[in-house]
């Protein structure tokens, strides 16, 4: 593969540390310091740059890695609309915005993707053509030492904090980002998230009721949200940075001055692009594996391999953990996404089965088996009818019914499962740490027990944990160190105290590990951090905030058993790396900005526009960087258009109008329409 190590303007890859972009609008200052403040960046990684990805029906972003010039972790919020984003050290270009890959992970509205570990360094990632518009909003911290030249930091943006935890019932900011990122960020002030001691204790979701809508609501909320701001909200990048991008080669990327940079739309290089073959299904139904952290928090999102019991036989399992504000979100929230951890770290409850590790709401939630025996979180839809009536029913979904009386309710549908939890009167709950009557004590534990015979300890003080992991479990970890927590099948573990967790949990440095029934394996932090992905050693050192999902056995089911075990974690086995998850290795994207050839990642607008699927090959060069070799056609021919929308050197308020024009669908029209 060529490899070009300039852009057409003769820039190296990575910051372009002369450029000047737009300083980053209030709005997205306020996001930052939720990312921050509830935990899902860490306070080394405040962004002080930041990309605005605008795509339109049928836009990609190919495969790339993020170049190293932004320091990770980092972030990806999703807006408008729901999106697949798929990971691979292989990632194919099998036609124009159809990718393929081993990992494909659903982004939904509001979900923020961590990326970390080789899950940002390894494996690429690209998003193929999506279903509808859709805008994500890609937050990276500058390497200190690629800073554009005369960069001023954001003063309003230095030393933000983690919120502290609040105490016992509160949800910590590890268990409470989710889908409802998105709301939570959006709707309300980080003062607003702490409870009156100044601790931090759930998010306000402003918007929640919009999650009761249909995304069209949703986008109007989001307008309002944005609105209600009245600020330049959203958008361009904040003269901090732009970054220039060559067609090929890996990393390529630049930043210049600015928070923003531009674009980015990294394109895989040519020979995976025009391929012949017809590609049906951008994400594969089997094999798919997905993790997914909204927040430093514990949210994540975690798929894994088909495995039939624990998806309800439907397929990849994914086990969606969002995290959301306790209250309100969980009785609004209907489209399943929803939160699920308690305030602490130490009330997650996290299962790791077979075939996957999943959260479990801290409150004790737990879950249900299925009736395949199978623990899992998830509620079956089968448990669904018989729990209906007595259970708060969320979106045709029974809520089982916690002991806190928070409860929690998951269902699944094609490659995930989601989690919504709502509040349920107290009185649902027995003294024994099971469910009664009220709601559905019979019920549930009929759900819960009647096949795996789990039953799941749900501590009063919703600081229980519970793991299950293969056919054991791997319990509750009370936050006072309670040992009560067991649900009696002989497959537990002994509960293990808050503060020894890491070490009485598995191997290594508090990551617990199963094996996905392809062979494949996950390793989860329970720190509750970050969601890396790949598989390399590098990434999976056990640091601490994140999650790995190892999953290597895509395309080879059945060669994939075999594992290495390396501190902590297993190593993936098969050779076409198709483990990997999440990386982002500049391969190298093109991203074609709105601002033309020349504006793709140059900084100078706050977003890139991703790559049209029609023109997928022409689009693909950010700065002038592809090669006429590797990329017919021309680009600019495909870019005109956005020059002719006036994209261009917008000042912050028209941007702010014309961006808003986006969001605001139900009073402005489709998108496309205003072209
Ligand atoms: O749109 C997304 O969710 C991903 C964007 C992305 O990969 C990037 O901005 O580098
Ligand atoms: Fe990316």
């Amino acid at each position: 593969m060529k490899v070009l190590l300039q852009d057409k303007n003769g820039n190296p890859p990575g910051i372009l540390r002369s450029e000047c972009v737009d300083p980053i609008p209030h709005l997205f200052k306020v996001i930052i310091k939720r990312l921050v403040g509830w935990h899902v960046l860490p306070p080394s990684c405040i962004p002080d740059s930041c990309i605005v990805n605008i795509y339109d029906e049928g836009d990609c972003i190919p495969p790339h890695i993020d170049n190293n010039d932004f320091v990770r972790p980092f972030c990806t919020v999703s807006f408008l609309s729901e999106c697949n984003i798929v990971f691979g050290s292989n990632l194919e270009i099998l036609g124009p915005g159809e990718f393929s890959g081993p990992v494909t992970i659903p982004l939904p509205i509001g979900s923020v993707l961590v990326l970390n570990g080789n899950g940002a360094d390894v494996a690429k990632h690209c998003v193929p053509a999506v279903p509808t518009k859709r805008i994500s909003i890609t937050f990276r911290k500058m390497n200190e030492s690629k800073l554009p030249l005369g960069f001023i930091p954001e003063s309003d943006l230095q030393g933000i904090e983690p919120l502290p935890y609040g105490e016992s019932r509160s949800l910590s900011p590890l268990t409470t980002l989710s889908h409802t990122i998105r709301q939570s960020i959006l709707g309300a002030s980080p003062s607003e998230n702490k409870n009156g001691r100044g601790h931090y204790s759930e998010p306000v979701p402003r918007v929640c009721q919009i999650e009761d809508e249909n995304s069209r609501n949703r986008t109007d909320n989001l307008s309002k949200s944005v609105s209600r701001d009245g600020t330049s909200h959203i958008i361009r990048e904040r003269g901090n940075c732009s970054e220039s991008v060559s067609s090929q080669g890996p990393s390529e990327i630049t930043t210049g001055r600015g928070t923003y940079i531009a674009p980015v739309s990294r394109a895989s290089p040519s020979e995976n692009r025009n391929r012949a073959e017809s590609y049906s299904e951008p994400a594969p139904r089997v094999g798919t594996s997905r993790i997914r952290r909204d927040g430093g928090n514990n949210s994540e999102l975690v798929s894994s391999e088909g495995l039939s019991e624990n998806s309800g036989g439907r397929g990849t399992f994914t086990s969606l953990v969002l995290r959301t504000s306790p209250s309100e979100n969980r009785e609004s929230r209907t489209d399943g996404y929803s939160k699920t951890f308690s305030r602490d770290s130490a009330s997650r409850n996290r299962r790791e089965r077979g075939n996957y590790s999943e959260p479990v709401s801290s409150e004790g939630s737990s879950g249900s088996t299925n009736e395949r025996g199978t623990y899992t979180t998830t509620v079956s839809r089968e448990s669904t009818l018989e729990n209906r009536g007595n259970r708060k029913v969320i979106d045709g979904y029974p809520a089982p019914v916690l002991r806190d009386g928070t409860s929690l309710v998951r269902r699944e549908r094609d490659n995930y499962s989601e989690s919504v939890s709502c509040e349920v009167p107290s009185e649902n709950k027995n003294g024994r740490g099971t469910y009664s009557e009220g709601l559905s004590g019979e019920t549930l534990l009929h759900s819960r027990n009647g096949t795996g015979g789990y039953s799941e300890p749900v501590l009063r003080n919703s600081t229980s944990r519970v793991r299950k992991e293969g056919s054991n479990y791997f319990e509750p970890v009370l936050s006072d160190g309670q040992p009560q927590n067991r649900s009696g099948r002989g497959a537990y573990t002994p509960p293990v105290s808050r503060s020894s967790l890491p070490e009485n949990r598995n191997w290594t440095r508090g990551y617990s590990e199963s094996v996905l029934r392809d062979g494949a394996s996950r390793i989860r932090n329970e720190r509750g951090s970050p969601v890396s992905s790949e598989v390399l050693s590098p990434n999976r050192s056990g640091r601490d905030g994140y999650t790995i999902l190892v999953s290597t056995s895509f395309e080879t089911p059945s060669g994939n058993r075999n594992r290495t075990r390396t501190v902590g974690y297993s190593e993936p086995s098969s050779r076409d790396c198709t483990s990997r998850l999440r990386g982002e290795i500049d391969n190298y994207s093109e991203p074609v900005s709105r601002e033309g050839p020349s504006g793709n990642r140059s900084g100078r607008g706050a977003y890139t526009k991703p790559v049209s699927r029609e023109g997928l090959s022409d689009n693909r060069n950010s700065r002038g960087s592809y090669s006429e070799q590797d990329w017919n056609g021309s680009p600019s021919e495909n870019r005109r258009g956005f020059h002719e929308r006036g994209y261009n050197h917008l000042d912050p308020n028209q941007f702010s109008q014309n961006f808003l024009q986006h969001f605001d669908l139900r009073r402005l029209g489709p998108l496309k329409e205003q072209k």
